[in-house]
């Protein structure tokens, strides 16, 4: 049994409760006169054909001495909404009645991102777009050393000044659809529909996705994230190797390689999140997670960090 105290600001994100021999959760509360527009509802969630959270179809509003209770199963998905009263304190006893565990569905795994190869253009679309400084092989060399000791890196001012302007333009557009991303027990954002992106913005995607962007990101963090990036591993490990093994072995080399990405344009607002889940099946490859920051502090912030690769742009 537990005593919560939620005030101004709080949240409880989307969660189910489940726990080994949890059967029946309740909640006691202890809270002064409260209105819906206080926030700190109790917000009980649909399930999708998976069996994941979908749309809220019930908000409880906390009332003095008043217990709440439901059954924990796999789909008893629920949250505390944000508090939003600055002068109220959401009180409340909660815990759960044990009983034998009963049996569980398999927790639903997202299936795999399609991923896809480097787009090839056929002219230097990296120098029309970038901040000319990092494309400099010194500046590249010392941004590489910074992020083989953190893993992480943020590279301030990346796109050319004009470019940056016409993509923070394009993309306040109100013709871009935004569609809501959950289920809310994982994230909650938005993410623009790909079909309705400004031309201006599908090009800067493209810039982040082309074979040159792999190149530098290449430089950028001593992977090798594609066949021209230097391989520090290959020269030792073919000493003294007869020619065709030489050849076999490049040929593994080549396809090991194989360089993919995806990417999504986000929009985050106040509420927005993306929880790390224990069926988070993206990490389970090799990857680089790649962020364009618009709309922040008035510059173009790129931020790299080892672990996977998707391009978001925050507004
Ligand atoms: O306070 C509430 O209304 C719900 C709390 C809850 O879901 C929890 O503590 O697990
Ligand atoms: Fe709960």
């Amino acid at each position: 049994m537990t005593c919560a105290k939620y005030e101004y600001t709080d949240v409880l994100l989307c969660h189910d409760d489940e726990l080994e021999g949890r059967r029946i959760a309740f909640i006691l509360y202890l809270v002064p006169h409260w209105d819906i527009k206080d926030g700190g509802n109790l917000d009980l969630f649909e399930t999708d054909e998976h069996g994941q959270p979908s749309e809220i179809v019930k908000s409880l509003v906390p009332s003095w001495n008043t217990l709440s209770f439901f059954e924990v199963t796999p789909v008893s998905f629920h949250q505390v909404s944000e508090v939003l009263t600055q002068d109220k304190t959401r009180l409340s006893v909660s815990g759960w009645f044990h009983g034998p565990p009963i049996d569980r569905p398999a927790p639903f795994i997202e299936p795999l991102h399609v991923l896809q190869p480097a787009v090839t253009f056929q002219n230097d679309k990296l120098g029309d777009w970038l901040n000319p400084m990092y494309i400099d092989m010194l500046i590249q060399s010392q941004i590489q050393e910074k992020f083989s000791e953190d893993s992480e890196i943020e590279l301030q001012n990346f796109l050319k000044e004009e470019k940056y302007e016409a993509v923070l333009s394009a993309v306040k557009e109100s013709a871009i659809k935004w569609v809501r991303k959950g289920p809310a027990n994982k994230r909650n954002y938005e993410m623009a529909s790909d079909t309705s992106l400004p031309g201006i913005l599908k090009e800067c995607i493209e810039v982040l996705k082309s074979e040159e962007m792999f190149l530098l990101l290449s430089n950028f963090t001593g992977l090798r994230l594609h066949e021209l990036a230097p391989d520090s591993d290959s020269e030792d490990d073919m000493r003294g190797d007869d020619s065709e093994s030489v050849k076999a072995k490049e040929e593994t080399k080549k396809k090991e390689i194989n360089p993919r990405c995806r990417s999504e344009v986000r929009r985050w607002r106040h509420g927005s999140y993306t929880l790390l889940h224990d069926t988070d099946t993206e990490g389970a490859e090799y990857a680089l997670d790649c962020m364009l920051f618009l709309n922040c502090n008035g510059k173009a912030v790129l931020q790299v960090i080892s672990c996977k690769w998707v391009c978001c742009i925050q507004l």
